[in-house]
């Protein structure tokens, strides 16, 4: 039996080199640059393009707000990070979409200003919006801590029995190999790869081949050392956006100005959904060149915090100009 598809796409990873690690001289990342330039370097003229709109921000995860370790478990985001985030959510409305499970998310980040996308978008929790009888399958309608009516949206619900068989496949065929992590994503399933030996490399993609064979409705994705099987559902962090923008009262709105910002392939999908609309801005995090369909780059999560604390800055600069009225006085 042939490779599925998914999987033929995916570069073999005994000799892939992670997207963080691929190799690139200064020269060639000078060149890309010019094509994704720094949003540090070119915040003015960005935020010149969204002056007077409605800004919805973005935000990944892993790589993002926080650093790439080896330890997924040990993924923490700093407590400046967190500042930042909380400051963000206070000027807009922010939203995080990861690969982790919600759960796993909201334990990291702790906030309770913004809202979570998990499961690269197949598990939403949004503010409660008129839902068309259509779309009415896969919510549940929650309270959040301060009695805000909101939405869990969870469109591979049905795969859910499955995803748990799978999972149980995975760690016994991967039992063997030293340095294996699967984590439970919940409508997804990460199979780390980053502390295993280059020796195992290949068994390891046999063994997560021969489950997915047994299991036609799910793909394989790639990321950052990682292998991650989902169900072959039409949802990504792109409709994951959309999803957030139409429950927030903001998809048809003209002067709707989504921020983004993400390091990984997952993010590319949300990227394509900005480059489509042909508003907002879509930035990745990398310090290498890197295909992408971002407009924008920051060079490391530093750079991130950075950016969010700069653009918290840059809200209350305009809002406070903005109260001045034609006298010179504050209203
Ligand atoms: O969409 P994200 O929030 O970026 O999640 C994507 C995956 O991120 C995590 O894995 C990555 O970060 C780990 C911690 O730094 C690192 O050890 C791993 O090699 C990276 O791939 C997360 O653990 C995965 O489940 C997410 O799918």
């Amino acid at each position: 039996m042939g490779f599925p598809k998914s999987i033929a796409r995916l570069k073999p990873i005994s000799n892939a080199k992670s997207d963080e690690e691929e190799s690139s001289d200064s020269h060639s990342y000078d060149s890309w640059l010019k094509k994704h330039p720094s949003a540090l370097d070119a915040f003015d003229r960005m935020m010149s393009t969204a002056e007077g709109r409605k800004i919805a921000v973005f935000l990944d995860y892993d790589g993002t707000l926080s650093p790439i370790v080896d330890d997924p478990d040990a993924a923490f985001m700093n407590d400046k990070m967190r500042s930042a985030v909380r400051e963000v959510g206070c000027c807009f409305p922010t939203s995080i979409i990861s690969g982790r499970s919600r759960d796993k998310v909201y334990e990291f980040v702790q906030l309770d200003n913004i809202y979570y996308a998990g499961s690269h978008g197949m598990d939403i929790m949004a503010p409660l919006h008129p839902l068309r009888p259509k779309d009415s399958k896969h919510h549940t309608r929650a309270v959040d801590w301060k009695g805000n009516k909101l939405v869990i949206y969870q469109p591979a619900h049905d795969f859910l029995p499955e995803i748990k068989q799978i999972q149980n496949s995975l760690r016994e065929r991967t039992a063997g190999i030293k340095g294996v992590n699967i984590e439970d994503n919940n409508f997804c399933m990460s199979v780390h790869f980053r502390n295993v030996m280059q020796k195992d490399l290949i068994t390891l993609k046999e063994q997560v081949e021969s489950v997915l064979e047994e299991h036609p409705h799910f793909r394989l994705t790639g990321g950052k050392k990682v292998l991650e099987l989902r169900p072959s559902i039409e949802w990504d962090k792109g409709h994951a956006l959309e999803y957030l923008l139409d429950s927030l009262g903001l998809a048809n709105s003209n002067d709707v100005f989504p921020i983004y910002i993400g390091d990984d392939r997952s993010d590319e999908d949300a990227f394509k959904v900005i480059q489509q609309r042909a508003q907002g801005h879509s930035i990745i995090v990398t310090s290498i060149p890197r295909d992408t369909k971002a407009s924008y780059s920051l060079g490391d999560t530093s750079e991130v915090l950075l950016f969010l604390e700069r653009l918290a800055w840059w809200k209350k600069k305009t809002t406070s100009a903005n109260s001045i009225n034609i006298n010179g006085t504050r209203e």
